[in-house]
């Protein structure tokens, strides 16, 4: 036996000890992709959304796991858990739990600045991370972007104008979100995605998610109108006695009244 061999032996040996000892990576329940899901029809992605900055508690004390199984059942398109503790009261626990239990896609909604809050959206059963091109420059976005391709999520990418919205079709998003909430003064118009749908390139493999100020289920219907493939909402559905029954309307699975 040379002394190359002999060291090899030994290190296997050392291996097998090291891997037994390393944090198993958790598998979670196999989800399929959102893009896929919203371009067969159109689709809600239900948040879990426990306060904001601008409306301060909404459910401060909400089940996650409850919340989610209903958002599942009732056929969501995906679930998107806030993940932000200081202005959202959310966790990655949080995601953590939902991830768990559902076997639709899940939205980590943070405000991503670094390759390493992917790493742990992913890490915590995420198979969709939002990058919000107002937050973000074009170098930031870019490099995120291709990061989060890179472990294999897909990418929701948030835009309020124009020259935003040239910036996610150039970077080749398959999920383009127009956010009709204004970041800066918080006011909500639906105007926001009829203005940008005419920016979209439908018929690309791309898909439109109109966000945000869904109050009632007939401006989700409005959005669909508009050209959306997917809306996503927060409030309402935290606020609903019935979530279930406002997601089979907003799809058309149960007539509205
Ligand atoms: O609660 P609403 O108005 O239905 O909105 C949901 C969602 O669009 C909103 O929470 C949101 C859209 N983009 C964001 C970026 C960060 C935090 C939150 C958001």
């Amino acid at each position: 036996m040379t002394i190359l061999d002999k060291i090899m032996d030994t290190k296997r040996q050392e291996i097998t000890a090291y891997e037994e000892s390393y944090p198993a990576i958790e598998q979670f329940p196999d989800k399929p992709k959102l893009v896929d899901t919203l371009r067969n029809g159109r689709g809600v992605i239900s948040e879990i959304k426990r306060a904001s900055p601008s409306k301060g508690a909404i459910r401060m004390e909400v089940d996650v796991v409850e919340q989610g199984l209903k958002y599942e059942g009732a056929g969501a398109a995906a679930i998107s858990v806030l993940t932000d503790e200081q202005y959202f009261k959310g966790s990655i626990e949080d995601l953590k739990k939902v991830a768990r239990a559902v076997s639709v896609p899940v939205l980590c909604k943070d405000f991503m600045v670094s390759e390493i809050q992917i790493e742990r959206a992913k890490a915590a059963g995420a198979t969709i991370i939002l990058l919000i091109v107002a937050a973000l420059t074009d170098e930031e976005l870019e490099r995120l972007f291709r990061y989060a391709e890179s472990l294999d999520l897909e990418i929701l990418v948030e835009v309020h104008d124009a020259e935003e919205m040239q910036k996610a079709v150039a970077l080749g998003a398959q999920l383009i979100g127009v956010n009709n909430r204004n970041l800066k003064t918080f006011e909500v118009s639906l105007e926001r995605t009829a203005e940008l749908a005419g920016q979209f390139p439908f018929g690309s493999g791309s898909v439109l998610i109109s966000e945000s100020g869904m109050n009632d289920t007939a401006d989700a219907h409005r959005a669909y109108e508009l050209g959306a493939q997917g809306v996503l909402v927060g409030e309402a559905l935290m606020r609903s006695e019935d979530p279930a029954s406002w997601i089979r309307r907003a799809t058309g699975q149960e007539a509205s009244q």
